[in-house]
């Protein structure tokens, strides 16, 4: 039995009885402070909250070695490479602004590709790639900015490959990220990788001696299976991605208990990338020796579209509780209402067969196969999306859940979508500033926060960005309900006292969340934070 396994826990340095334990890691014992700190040269590189290990079904993954709190940090980490995503539109490769909101770019003299300004051009994390890039000069030209042109697909596997020369270090952390090759090798992206990053790289920017087509697969493979995406504060698109290797080890699970946030701006260090700092933090209580999971989908989407991303980009077949469940742990994400009987929801029967389930009603005989589910679902998304990227207004998502109100169960991921829609447009829409708005509408607006709670606190639980966001939104009209029925003389003054004391604990709790974000994101922290005060302020004069 070793130490970490006996009940009488040693000293790790004299062997003797311990009484303390590393705060850190809570996997060594000391007898006294003196020998923790005599120890600490020697330990601080194994203490961490977690331990990585090697599972059948999840690859490398990542375990709590001690309990840890809601909010507390599992780890940092810096990103070994950013670069654009997949698809992206054209973009500054070294502040990722769009192009298209550029009024006249920078086209690097050596390689050609468009920079935002000549000083990004310059950068350092354009140097190298500017060496191998200038060899296909003549293949980058980028006309039409508002299009996305296929040449962006190969910066960032190239960032990650030239890693080989100028920081191997790096390269062994990034090169031994999983990249599912043989899964990868039967799908069309393949083929597509084939001509846009292998042959383009390999043959017109003549990399074929320093790297073998399988390694460029591999670099574009890691990249899909691993990279985060990185959301910079004032850009629409989310263009960039990061590979971070320690984040990749945690595992999936559609009910994650951390959360993490990226920030584009930390300090620079060694790495030409490293100015991209990830946070992660636990969301929920994890207790020593859980598993510590993200989630690489959307959370609040269904289940048919979270188990297709993961089977499409990240080559597994999810069977989380969550996705195992019909009900999706009781949030009804996936349910329709029963045209039969009304009052039943049907529900699929085998939800991880997804293609050939069948939807039963919970109360009648009713039943749907799962092609007139998916025929269904895709025209209602269809038309969900119209909305959603055309001028979205409040009518719109109203009139949306009113026509599929008979159809959808009230949770369902379009009714639940068009609600966190409508929680940032009631208030912000020009016709529906608060102040304007009826007492009918504000408690509109606070119902639609509610019911967005209710489902994201089960499946994003604890403190997240979907919890902190939607209880900001909830204060103000709260507080405005609140001052109108008592300046109506409707409730009484000790009555109205106790509403704003529940106005404060919503508000106290958002600015709690909110604080662990992004501080680059800080304008709704600092509003949060200045509502607060005023509330406190006004309280105490009350
Ligand atoms: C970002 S990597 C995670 C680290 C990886 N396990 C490794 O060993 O490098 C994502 C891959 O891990 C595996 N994985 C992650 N979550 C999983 C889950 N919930 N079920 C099964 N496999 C999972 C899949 O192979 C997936 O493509």
């Amino acid at each position: 039995m070793n130490r970490l396994e006996s009940n009488i826990k040693l000293c790790a340095v004299c062997d003797s009885k311990a009484s303390q334990i590393c705060g850190g890691c809570a996997q060594i014992f000391y007898c006294a402070k003196d020998h923790q700190k005599q120890h600490w040269p020697m330990h601080k590189d194994q203490c961490k909250p977690y331990r990585i290990v090697v599972d059948e079904k999840f690859g490398r993954c990542m375990f709590a070695s001690k309990n840890l709190k809601p909010g507390e940090i599992i780890f940092g980490e810096k990103a070994v490479i950013t670069g654009p995503k997949q698809g992206c539109r054209p973009c500054c490769l070294k502040c990722y602004v769009s192009l298209e909101n550029v009024a006249s770019f920078y086209p690097c003299p050596k390689c050609n590709f468009p920079f935002c300004q000549e000083q990004c051009a310059k950068s350092r994390e354009h140097e190298a790639e500017c060496v191998v890039l200038s060899r296909a000069k003549s293949c980058i030209v980028i006309n039409d900015v508002n299009k996305s042109h296929p040449v962006y697909q190969c910066i960032t596997p190239l960032r990650g490959l030239l890693l080989k020369t100028t920081q191997p270090q790096l390269y062994k952390e990034f090169a031994r990220l999983e990249h599912h090759n043989d899964l990868r090798r039967q799908t069309d992206m393949w083929s597509i990788y084939q001509v846009n990053v292998v042959q383009f790289l390999r043959k017109v920017c003549a990399l074929a001696d320093q790297f073998s087509e399988e390694e460029i697969h591999a670099a574009c493979g890691i990249l899909d299976v691993n990279a985060f995406e990185i959301r910079l504060p004032g850009n629409e698109y989310q263009q960039v991605l990061g590979v971070f290797p320690l984040a990749s080890m945690m595992s999936h699970n559609c009910v994650p208990n951390t959360q993490h946030v990226i920030d584009a701006n930390a300090e620079n260090s060694n790495s030409i990338f490293y100015s991209y700092q990830m946070t992660v933090r636990a969301s929920v209580p994890i207790m020593k020796g859980e598993q510590i999971f993200t989630t690489y989908t959307l959370p609040l989407d269904g289940t048919i579209d979270r188990r297709a991303v993961l089977r499409q980009s990240k080559f597994f077949e999810c069977d989380c509780s969550r996705c195992s469940d019909p009900t999706e742990c009781s949030t009804y994400l996936s349910a329709l209402r029963c045209p039969n009987c009304s009052i039943g929801v049907v529900l699929p029967v085998h939800p991880l067969d997804e293609k050939v389930t069948e939807w039963n009603c919970s109360q009648c005989p009713y039943t749907l196969t799962a092609a007139v589910v998916k025929q269904v679902t895709d025209e209602l998304k269809e038309e969900f999306e119209t909305i959603a990227s055309n001028n979205p207004e409040v009518e719109k998502y109203e009139d949306f859940l009113n026509r599929h109100a008979t159809l959808l169960h009230p949770n369902h991921f379009l009714m639940t979508s068009a609600r966190q829609s409508l929680s940032i447009l009631y208030g912000r829409d020009q016709r529906f500033s608060l102040n304007s708005m009826t007492s009918q509408q504000l408690e509109r607006k606070v119902s639609i926060c509610r019911q967005l709670l209710a489902v994201a606190d089960i499946v994003e639980p604890g403190l997240t960005r979907i919890r902190g966001v939607t209880m900001y939104e909830m204060y103000a009209p709260m507080m405005l309900l609140a001052k109108r029925t008592f300046e109506d003389g409707q409730c009484s003054s000790s009555h109205f006292k106790k509403k704003m004391e529940n106005v404060k604990d919503i508000l106290s709790e958002s600015v709690k969340i909110l604080s662990l974000q992004d501080p680059a994101s800080t304008e709704g922290i600092v509003c949060a934070v200045e509502a607060l005060d005023k509330i406190q302020r006004w309280m105490s004069t009350m």
